[in-house]
């Protein structure tokens, strides 16, 4: 089988299954209280995916070269019967399933999780002080359940864990040394996110970014790095280790040092579009197309002639004067991270 690529040579490879628009936090970048209060209309039962439709198309895409997906959300532990789904995707031959998960209810669900076959768990956790989570995460639930969450996935053998940090200016700037701090000596990665402009809702602006450098230089002048090369191709994170042995760090820098380039991310909403950037507009509805009656190669074939004229990088163009639009873009906890 040739390789499926998009109009720029990018293989498909990932899929990101967004199981849920809800979730048990607010977190002031993704889903802020008001915009996402009691008033806000998430999307009723019956237009979520099921989850024999969900592996229907993570089939079709496996056809055209997924190996890869990653359950998340709105908050994907949120969705019941989540290890029920799992299992059935461990049963796709080679397919690897990693979650990403705010780790609130992780405690509970990590057990069961490992038994249905979860290879992998990304945890987000934004600080380890108790105030300035609360402020970044706007949740009653304690910052150490989140720990907790991480130790139970840790002890499940979700490993080796990441924990994914936002770093806002002026929020949690503190939180990049104090996150490294608790977690060198650990088999836990910490992996410093720069804040994005996704969605419509957060209000991003450019001077609430750390960028990337500023953070390496951080974490570097008290406790010294050097670099990594990537582990696989396309690999968002850029990896340092601590020199002295206490294991290794990853930055996303999606603001300053856009990784479009290799980019081999698809992204399936919880109600069954597919998007082929984190900042598209509008998606495909795959939801219509299978409960129409469309057959399997109907929907590969969907999925093919999508990717194959794809040609978005908008990481890549933001910064330009002649770059993508600030239209509507798809929110986050829609669309998954
Ligand atoms: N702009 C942009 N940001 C992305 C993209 N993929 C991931 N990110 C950002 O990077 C964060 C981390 O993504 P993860 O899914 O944890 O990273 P990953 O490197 O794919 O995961 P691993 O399988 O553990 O390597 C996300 O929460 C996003 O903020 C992307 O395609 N575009
Ligand atoms: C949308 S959440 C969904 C999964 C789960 N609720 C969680 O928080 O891990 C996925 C990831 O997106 C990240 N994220 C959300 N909004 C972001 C933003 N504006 N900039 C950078 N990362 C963001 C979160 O920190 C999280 O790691
Ligand atoms: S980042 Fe995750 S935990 Fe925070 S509001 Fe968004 S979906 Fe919820
Ligand atoms: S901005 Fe779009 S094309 Fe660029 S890396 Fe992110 S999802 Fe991929």
């Amino acid at each position: 089988m040739t390789a499926l690529l998009d109009a720029r040579g990018r293989p498909l490879r990932d899929l990101r299954i967004s199981l849920t628009d809800r979730c048990n936090f607010r977190c002031v970048y993704c889903m802020p209280r008001e915009m996402f209060g009691p008033d806000h209309a998430f999307l009723p039962t019956e237009h979520l995916l099921s989850f024999d439709e969900i592996e229907r198309v993570t089939r079709a895409a496996m056809r055209l070269g997924v190996r890869k997906v990653r359950l998340t959300g709105g908050e994907p532990l949120l969705r019941d019967g989540v290890d029920a789904l799992i299992s059935s995707l461990k049963s796709l031959d080679g397919l690897e399933v990693a979650m990403t998960t705010n780790g609130a209810l992780l405690g509970t669900h990590a057990d069961g999780l490992a038994r249905a076959g979860l290879d992998r768990v990304t945890v987000s956790l934004d600080s380890t002080d108790p105030e300035t989570f609360r402020r970044m995460s706007d949740t009653r639930v304690p910052v150490k359940r989140v720990l907790d969450g991480i130790e139970s996935a840790t002890t499940a053998g979700l490993g080796p864990v990441k924990v994914n940090v936002v770093v806002r200016r002026g929020v949690n700037d503190a939180s990049v040394l104090d996150l490294a701090r608790t977690f060198r000596d650990s088999p836990v990665t910490v992996r410093f996110i720069e804040y994005m402009d996704v969605g419509s809702t957060n209000r991003w602006q450019l001077d609430q970014v750390i960028g990337a450098a500023e953070i390496a230089s951080t974490i570097d002048a008290v406790y010294p790095l050097e670099p990594l090369p990537p582990r696989y191709d396309g690999e968002v994170a850029r990896r340092y280790r601590y020199r002295d042995g206490g294991g290794e760090i990853g930055i996303i820098a999606s603001v300053t040092r856009p990784f479009c380039g290799d980019c081999t991310r698809a992204r399936l909403s919880a109600d069954g579009q597919i998007y082929t950037c984190l900042f598209a507009g509008s998606g495909t509805d795959l939801r219509g197309l299978m409960r129409s009656g469309a057959d399997d190669a109907t929907v590969e074939d969907t999925l093919r002639r999508l990717w194959s004229v794809r040609v978005d990088r908008y990481s890549e163009l933001r910064s330009r004067s002649d770059g993508p639009s600030r239209g509507e873009k798809v929110e986050m906890s829609y669309i998954g991270g």
